[in-house]
């Protein structure tokens, strides 16, 4: 394989109440993903502690220093792969942040991004969620480069804000990887959706990477972990089960829908502008 095309996996972990089983269960199916060719490998938003307010503070840890950012960046480096960390609840200096960590092949940290927009919904008989009530936002944008292209990270409620996105197509990415949570009430209608939407307006390669559901707990996950090409569709898809997604990566699909469908140099920059104000 070339520099150009690379296999990803997702990793839709069935995530439960005992950090040290999560952890474990992830950093098995690591292994496997790499067995199976990966040389890239996401887990999910809040991989070693259930999704919840509540939790947060119970499982949160130091980044990097804590446990789980320890076994992720020794699991990166025995299996000589880049692997985003999903998310943990960290905490640091009294606050709580939802942070998202990316480590290289020698087991180097890359990247720490927190959560910048807090999943605070109201949805009438639905759905209510504040997470605001414990975390804090982070405000910065989060890229790294690996040897086949440059990756931005988002979490979950991220995925929404496609100036985001847009931000992060106009610094030189061509993968998003957002570890996310959707729920049964917004997952169905909106997670696909937005996964392809980011795609096809930047014209880049999506990663969603959900947890699988677990029907009893108190936020019951959607499931669904997906990749996209930048033509806006489906590589690879799963439903809801605990399972790897695996989709080969080929950048030259990148290149050949921005030169078929030119927006990005078609874009009125005279008469509008996005503009990131913060590293
Ligand atoms: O935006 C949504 O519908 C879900 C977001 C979410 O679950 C999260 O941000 O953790």
């Amino acid at each position: 394989m070339s520099s150009r095309n690379f296999r990803l996996g997702l990793i839709q972990l069935l995530v439960g109440h005992n950090k040290s089983e999560n952890v474990k269960r992830a950093l098995n199916l690591i292994k496997t993903a790499k067995t199976n060719g990966c040389q890239v490998v996401a887990l999910p938003e809040c991989f070693n502690s259930p999704y919840g307010t509540k939790y947060f503070s119970e499982y949160a840890e130091n980044v990097p220093n804590g446990s789980t950012c320890q076994n992720l960046s020794k699991a990166a480096k025995e299996n000589n792969i880049y692997l985003i960390g999903g998310s943990i609840p960290e905490i640091d200096g009294g606050k709580l942040y939802n942070t998202c960590t990316a480590w290289g092949p020698s087991g180097e940290l890359l990247a720490q991004h927190r959560k910048v927009h807090l999943f605070d919904i109201d949805i009438p008989g639905k759905i209510t969620f504040k997470e605001s009530e414990t975390l804090s936002a982070g405000s910065n944008f989060t890229f790294f480069d690996t040897p086949f292209c440059t990756v931005g990270l988002g979490i979950c409620y991220d995925l929404r804000f496609e100036t985001m996105a847009r931000i992060y197509q106009k610094k030189g990415c061509q993968l998003l990887i957002y570890p996310g949570a959707f729920n049964m009430t917004t997952g169905p209608l909106h997670w696909e959706l937005l996964l392809r939407a980011r795609a096809t307006d930047n014209q880049l390669f999506m990663a969603g990477v959900s947890p699988a559901r677990v029907e009893n707990a108190d936020y019951v996950a959607w499931g669904h972990s997906t990749v996209v090409d930048p033509w806006g569709k489906v590589l690879a898809k799963a439903e809801f089960d605990e399972e790897i997604v695996y989709a080969d990566i080929d950048l030259t699909a990148l290149e050949e829908v921005r030169k078929s469908i030119p927006i990005s140099v078609q874009s009125r920059d005279d008469i509008y502008e996005v503009k990131m104000l913060t590293k």
